[in-house]
């Protein structure tokens, strides 16, 4: 199943810049061990904001939810899930 995820952050004003780093870092390793596995389709930036919308192609809900769990900053995340089906008019390519 497809799902597309927007996520907004929201990391506290009062967070070390060494603790914020540590937590960057442990994102990037994460989300791109996802993005390479192929559960992790598209990450994109929404311009101005610290937020994003993300495409998952995972088995269903559960495994979502495992891996948006086991994002490091999830405790800093609101996360919005919009399960996504096939559209009868787009075009295969
Ligand atoms: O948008 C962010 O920076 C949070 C985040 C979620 C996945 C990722 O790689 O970074």
């Amino acid at each position: 199943m497809l799902y597309l995820v927007r996520m907004d952050v929201n990391i506290p004003a009062d967070m070390p810049a060494e603790e914020l780093a540590r937590l960057q870092a442990a994102e990037r390793e994460y989300s791109q061990s996802l993005q390479l596995d192929g559960r992790f389709k598209h990450l994109w930036r929404v311009a101005g904001e610290y937020a994003n919308y993300s495409v998952f192609e995972v088995s269903g809900n559960d495994e979502l939810h495992e891996l948006l769990s086991g994002l490091p900053m999830f405790r800093y995340i609101t996360a919005h899930v919009t399960p996504l089906a096939t559209h009868p008019n787009a075009v295969q390519r």
